[in-house]
Order: C-alpha cells, then structure tokens, then sequence
C-alpha cells in the first residue's frame, strides 16, 4: 500500500480579524509519521480542516494526492479521520461507528473489528456519554479506521490516553507507516509524540516555522557551555570582548554555541580561575519552545 501526499500550498485563513492561519506550506509524505506541532491556538486544527474540506481556505489550497480531498469520488474511503467525529452522548459506541459505516462503505462486523483494533471489544454496547475521554480517543480512532485508508489524518490523538495507551498508539501508528500509509498526527506537546514521529512540521501564530526529520531537528538544538569562574566580572569581559552571547545560570555564564574545548581555552589565555566548565545541549522540548516562541516587539 502506498498512501497518497499530502500537500497545503499557501493556505491562509482569516477569521474575521484573525489571521489562523498565514500562507502556510508542506508536504506529507507516506511511509513515514509525520507530526504537526504548534502551541495552543497556533492553527493546527484549522489547517487540517481545510486539508479536509471540513473548512474553506481564504487562499490557497491543500490536496490529497493530485488534487483537493473534495474532488476524490470517496474522500472518507482514502484519508480517515478523527476531526469532527460527532459524538452523540445517548448512542453507543458501536451504534456510532454504524452511523458512519455507510459512508465508507463497511458493514457491522468492520464496525465491531475496529472496536477490537482501537481495544474498545468491551465497550462497544456503553453509551459514548458515559466514555472517559481516553475511551473517546479510541472511539475517534477507530472512527478514522473505518475504512481501512490508505491515509489517517488525527488531531491531538493522544490527548487523553494514559501512558500505556500512548505506547499503544505509538506502535499502531509505527505499523500504518510500516504498511506505507501516509500518517499525519498533531499535537501541542513535542515530547508526547517525540518517540512516534519520524517528521516534523511546527507551525507558529499559523506559520510555519520549521520542517525536516525529527533528527534534523534534534541534531539543530543549541548547545553551549557553562562556565564558572572565580573572578566572574573577569568572565563576564572575556565574553564581552570575544563577542559571545551568554546569559548567567548560578554562580556562572552559559555560553551559546561555544564548544567547552575553545571556551576552556579562552579562559586560560586570559588567566581566569576556572571552577566549573561543561557542555549544555538543549533538549527537544527546549528547542520546540525556542522555535515557536513569541518574538519580543522591539521598543
Ligand atoms: N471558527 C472560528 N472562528 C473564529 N476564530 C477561530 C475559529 N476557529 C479557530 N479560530 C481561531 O484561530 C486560531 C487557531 O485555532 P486552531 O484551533 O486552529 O489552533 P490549534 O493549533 O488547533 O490549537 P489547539 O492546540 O488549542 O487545539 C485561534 O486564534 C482560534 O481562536
């Protein structure tokens, strides 16, 4: 199986006086899990609706494959999906998936199939209203999973699920990328998918602020070296003086972008006493925060 693309060109939405999201572009390739990140209201959902023309983009356009989800004779049948899953709180969960089984063409047993898959076998006959919100995940997943598409489409799908479910998920959307399909997950929280994503998009304030392989990612965290002097006002000139960003952490300066070896070597040119030096890599979370931090405004 080899899921289709998934491309938004330029896609801007403007609702009213807010820009959700700004010319926003990239690609979703399939064999991979690709995560979209971006804080709380940077424009995720918004994007995703409009790859699944559950909203129209002011300008722009997103495909699925060669052309918009709309224009494909059974869009639901190729891309599944976890927005807007409808829940009525008075239906059961399997009387739920029966409601969308026509749609995609499936009959009761697929329902009742993709119960088992999601690990909802035993709730299929509870009402939606008395479900945890972890069991509405599943429910949602499952929803997505009707049809067995080639590609899924899923919104925060971990939000909710307990740690064990979190790993369950993680090796069920391993295995969609495994058969080829084309797996696109958002979330707020880089770590919660760090160890399920092979790709990453982060978007910002509805722009898109990063794009590569989570590696990449991981490989353009900014390192430095703390260093603890026992004259720090003598520190403090070597760093003005080398023209060295730095900021104080303790007693010392963490230095930015400076490797140990040439910050040590430095220090004993200049005589300085030194009573602690060690590398500093900023971790993923770090690097997501710095990615998608607001810019100061200039005075
Ligand atoms: N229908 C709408 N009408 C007006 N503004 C909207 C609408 N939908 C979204 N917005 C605004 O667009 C911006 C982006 O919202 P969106 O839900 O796409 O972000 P998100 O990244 O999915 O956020 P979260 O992680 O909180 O779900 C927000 O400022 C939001 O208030």
């Amino acid at each position: 199986m080899t899921g289709p693309t998934l491309t938004l060109e330029g896609v801007t939405k403007q609702f009213g006086r807010v820009r959700a999201v700004d010319d926003l572009s990239f690609t979703v390739r399939p064999g991979v899990v690709t995560g979209f990140l971006g804080p709380n209201g940077s424009g995720k959902t918004t994007t995703l609706r409009m790859l699944l023309g559950l909203a129209e983009p002011t300008s722009g356009r997103g495909l699925v494959g060669d052309r918009p989800y709309a224009e494909h004779p059974q869009p639901a049948r190729l891309v599944g999906s976890s927005l807007d899953p409808g829940f009525h709180p008075g239906r059961t969960g399997l009387a739920h998936l029966e409601t969308y089984a026509p749609q995609v063409g499936v009959g009761r047993a697929r329902c009742r199939e993709v119960l088992e898959l999601v690990g909802m076998g035993d709730f299929g006959d509870r009402r939606v209203g008395a479900y945890s919100m972890g069991m509405k995940q599943r429910l949602g997943l499952a929803t997505a999973l009707l049809a067995d598409p080639p590609a899924v489409v899923l919104d925060e799908p971990a939000n909710g699920l307990d740690p064990e479910g979190i790993v369950w998920l993680r090796g069920l959307l391993r295995r969609f990328a495994e058969e080829g399909r084309t797996v696109l997950v958002s979330s707020h929280v880089l770590t919660e998918v760090q160890h399920t994503v092979d790709e990453v998009v982060v978007i910002a304030r509805g722009r898109l602020v990063h794009a590569s392989s989570l590696a990449e990612l991981a490989a353009s965290a900014e390192s430095g070296t703390l260093v603890v002097a026992a004259d720090p006002a003598g520190l403090a000139r070597l760093v003005a003086d080398r023209g060295w960003t730095a900021e104080p952490e303790g007693a010392g300066l963490l230095v930015r972008g400076i490797p140990a070896a040439e910050a040590g070597a430095a220090c004993f040119a200049a005589g300085l006493e030194l009573h602690q030096l060690a590398t500093r890599t900023e971790d993923l979370e770090a690097a997501f925060l710095r990615l998608t931090a607001v810019p100061e405004v200039a005075a």
